[in-house]
């Protein structure tokens, strides 16, 4: 009989924590085993289904991550950056595959993860969807065939309770355009403009953050030169397509070496 791989689903409430619940109680590939939440929220103690409104799945959520992780074979997480660092550790005591969605990671927490992947898999990725990571392809390509007579610009665009910037796609965009033109994103990149910033420098990337309602994610990246435009666009209108993506990584994630990957890696783009 195959074996189905046992899921924990970290910060269960959270947007994204109930969208990969849905997805993945919805699948025939895996199957829900635990829920966590921080300690002191008031989902703690309960059924998870019921939390979210619906009928009973059968799991209680948990605030102890690692009883929860010892009976799970990955977990996913979308949280925030302490979290994550900390869900690292004990995913790696647990042997579980680790799927990182979380954004907002500095690098000095990245750098933490390294311990943590010498005894599992991490999957990370500021962004889920097979869409996007085309799109970074793309970026990449697109970026090495035009000089720098054209300008790149990232732009995106999210939800107003989005607490990080630039995304994390844009971020991965940037570093793809930076990749594409065989320079270092940190030496060029312009976060945001405001003021007297004089003119635009030469080769530089720059970023945009907008903010508001209900958009799911939003990202372009802009090729502009004197008489023409290239624009390249990722419209997400469903978050689904980020748990749908974060569950394929769960599962490739099985039987793989420890070490960290991304979805370039999971999607053999
Ligand atoms: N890579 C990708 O494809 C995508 C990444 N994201 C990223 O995922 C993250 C979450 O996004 P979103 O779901 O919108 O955010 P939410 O704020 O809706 O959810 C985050 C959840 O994590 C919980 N959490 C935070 N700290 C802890 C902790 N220490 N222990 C347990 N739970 C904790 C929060 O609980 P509390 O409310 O109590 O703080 C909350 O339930 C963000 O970084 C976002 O950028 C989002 C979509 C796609
Ligand atoms: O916070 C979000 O919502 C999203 N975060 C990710 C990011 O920072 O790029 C992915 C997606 O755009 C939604």
């Amino acid at each position: 009989m195959t074996h189905i791989p046992g899921i924990v689903i970290t910060g269960a409430s959270g947007r994204m924590g109930q969208m990969l619940i849905r997805t993945v109680t919805e699948s025939d590939q895996a199957r829900l085993v635990g829920a966590v939440e921080r300690a002191g929220h008031d989902w703690i103690g309960r059924d998870v289904g019921e939390a979210m409104g619906g009928q009973p799945l059968g799991v209680t959520v948990t605030d102890d991550p690692l009883e929860a992780f010892a009976k799970a074979q990955a977990v996913i997480d979308f949280t925030a950056p302490e979290a994550t660092v900390e869900f690292a550790g004990l995913a790696a005591q647990a042997r579980c595959v680790h799927v990182i969605g979380t954004t907002g990671m500095s690098d000095a927490q990245i750098a933490a993860l390294e311990p943590a992947a010498r005894h599992s898999v991490i999957v990370r990725a500021g962004n889920m969807s097979l869409g996007v990571n085309l799109l970074v392809q793309l970026t990449k390509k697109v970026a090495a065939a035009l000089d720098e007579d054209f300008d790149i610009e990232v732009i995106e665009a999210h939800h107003r309770h989005k607490v990080d910037a630039p995304s994390g796609t844009a971020l991965m965009l940037g570093e793809a355009a930076a990749e594409g033109r065989g320079v270092q994103l940190a030496d060029v990149a312009d976060r945001g403009r405001d003021g007297i910033t004089g003119a635009r420098e030469r080769g530089h990337i720059g970023f945009h953050a907008i903010r508001g309602g209900d958009i799911v994610g939003e990202h372009d990246v802009l090729f502009a030169a004197p008489g023409e435009r290239i624009v390249l666009r990722h419209v997400a209108t469903d978050r689904a397509i980020f748990a749908r993506g974060a569950l394929k990584a769960a599962l490739w994630g099985q039987g793989q070496k420890p070490g960290q990957y991304d979805m370039v890696d999971v999607l053999g783009l």
